[in-house]
């Protein structure tokens, strides 16, 4: 079998800022105030990677000087999906980037136990089908969250979808890959291994609790 890390579906965001900025995120002893400030620097950059794709149509434009023929979007906005909690760590720095974009939210806890999703919430944009879904959650582990917020949005008439995260761990992507090969992968990070808890090794913890300091 194809090994899922190395799919094409699966893009490894390599600029070094993304880089640089994770691995002080990492660092247990990076306190708060710099753990967000990090996380909403690095979510601009990683929405600017899932969006290089977006389709361009050709517009007639009257600038001071002349008429011209110039790109703009072809569609809305896209819309980001934020997985609360952790996901909405990752929509501030994005918004910046996309201030027009619409946002729906996915409430879904991973259960201690048996690491299974459980949903709690859900209120999407109407109009999603038309755009962009741009599913956000900053930890990719055993992948049971990514599928089941997929399987969620793609009944309800999502059909372009992307799904970002900051750390995934190969099980995620194989996981996620198989359930739904159509839909592409963003990640700053291919970590080693989940370790018996379920959590990402090394990671950088529990990222819910890192970005709302519940720990
Ligand atoms: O790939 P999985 O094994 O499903 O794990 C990943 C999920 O776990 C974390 O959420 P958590 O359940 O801790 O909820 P929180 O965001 O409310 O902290 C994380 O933000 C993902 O949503
Ligand atoms: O390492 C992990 C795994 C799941 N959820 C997290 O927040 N961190
Ligand atoms: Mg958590």
């Amino acid at each position: 079998m194809q090994d899922p890390v190395a799919s094409p579906k699966v893009t490894t965001v390599d600029h070094p800022l993304v880089q640089h900025k994770l691995t002080l995120m990492r660092d247990r002893d990076t306190a708060l105030p710099e753990f967000r400030r990090l996380l909403r620097e690095i979510s601009l950059l990683l929405a600017y990677e899932v969006t290089r794709h977006l389709e361009l149509k050709t517009v007639s434009v009257e600038t001071p000087v002349a008429r011209a023929d110039l790109p703009l979007l072809a569609r809305p906005e896209p819309c980001f999906i934020t997985i609360l909690r952790a996901g909405n760590g990752l929509l501030d720095g994005m918004l910046d980037l996309i201030p027009a974009a619409s946002v729906g939210h996915l409430g879904l806890y991973r259960d201690p136990a048996t690491l299974e999703a459980v949903e709690y919430y859900y209120k999407v944009p109407g109009d999603m089908g038309e755009r962009l879904a741009i599913v956000v959650d900053p930890m990719l582990a055993t992948g049971h969250t990514a599928v089941a917020a997929l399987d969620r949005l793609k009944k309800d008439g999502a059909k372009d979808i992307s799904f970002v995260c900051l750390v995934a761990a190969p099980e995620g992507i194989e996981a996620l890959t198989e359930a739904h090969p159509d839909i592409p992968i963003y990640t700053a990070a291919v970590d080693e291994r989940l370790n018996e808890k379920g959590y990402i090794v090394p990671g950088l913890g529990d990222a819910g609790d890192r970005i709302f300091g519940t720990k």
